[in-house]
């Protein structure tokens, strides 16, 4: 089954192949209860980096970029994989036709994540769930990926051309695959506000669920959580991993 129409619908046409963006994909109570659930993890779940901090489910990838096949938890299957992503055939096309792999991150005012791609471990779609409150999103063109690794990074990411804006809502889905996953960088500024919002400056403008709330041009960051639901290719069945381990046939 290939991607449904809806999703054809939704498709964000300013960008090279293929993004897409639904509006209210989830509802106030799925967000709660989604957002219930991150906060009530067991505090080791939580990684805390410089800049944000996430959790990963089922676990981390091995050094291999392998997953230890693992069933994600139930709260992270419904609704949101089952029946919606099914219903949009959003991984209809990928290896394991369902995502196995869910980063959580959560970013407050000011916090961000530096440009980078999500490289080979994953099939090239993302399906991002965004919650709490909005953020853009930026892509850059990849050559700033060379000058991210000469040195000097942040100075070069500030000076960096920002290709496209792409504005999440809060209960909204994005899916980026193909073109868009291999030949751009994606990021997030570290900043309090999200200012010189408009149909010139934010690709999906037209395909925002309320676009009237944003008519002032910016807002205030709050605390948004994102979840990237993403298909891990190579999987490593326990059974298999434990013969590893111990030398045997
Ligand atoms: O929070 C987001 O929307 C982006 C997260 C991201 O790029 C990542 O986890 O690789
Ligand atoms: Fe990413």
């Amino acid at each position: 089954m290939a991607i449904s129409e809806k999703l054809q619908a939704a498709r964000i046409v300013s960008l090279p192949n293929d993004a897409y963006y639904i509006p209210n994909f989830i509802t106030e109570e799925e967000e709660d209860q989604l957002l219930r659930k991150i906060s009530h993890a067991p505090l080791p779940r939580w990684t805390q980096l410089s800049h944000r901090r996430l959790q990963t489910w089922p676990s981390s990838l091995t050094k291999t970029n392998t997953l230890l096949s693992a069933a994600l938890p139930p709260w992270l299957t419904y609704p949101v994989i089952e029946p919606k992503f099914t219903e949009l055939g959003i991984f209809a096309e990928s290896p394991h036709a369902a995502p196995n792999h869910v980063l959580i991150n959560e970013y407050r005012p000011g916090q961000g994540i530096m440009p980078h791609e999500d490289g080979p471990a994953y099939y090239p779609l993302v399906a991002t769930v965004s919650l709490g409150a909005p953020i853009v999103l930026d892509i850059y063109d990849k050559e700033l990926e060379s000058a991210v690794e000469d040195g000097d990074a942040r100075e070069r990411v500030d000076r960096a051309q920002v290709r496209y804006r792409i504005l999440q809502e809060p209960r909204s889905l994005l899916v980026t695959r193909g073109e868009m996953y291999t030949g751009y960088l994606h990021g997030i500024a570290e900043k309090v506000a999200d200012e010189d919002l408009g149909p010139e400056t934010i690709c999906n403008w037209d395909l925002l669920g309320v676009r009237d709330g944003f008519a002032r041009g910016s807002y205030e960051r709050a605390t948004r959580t994102s979840l990237t639901y993403r298909d891990v290719l190579k999987v490593a069945k326990m059974g298999n991993t434990l013969k590893f381990l111990g030398g045997k046939k």
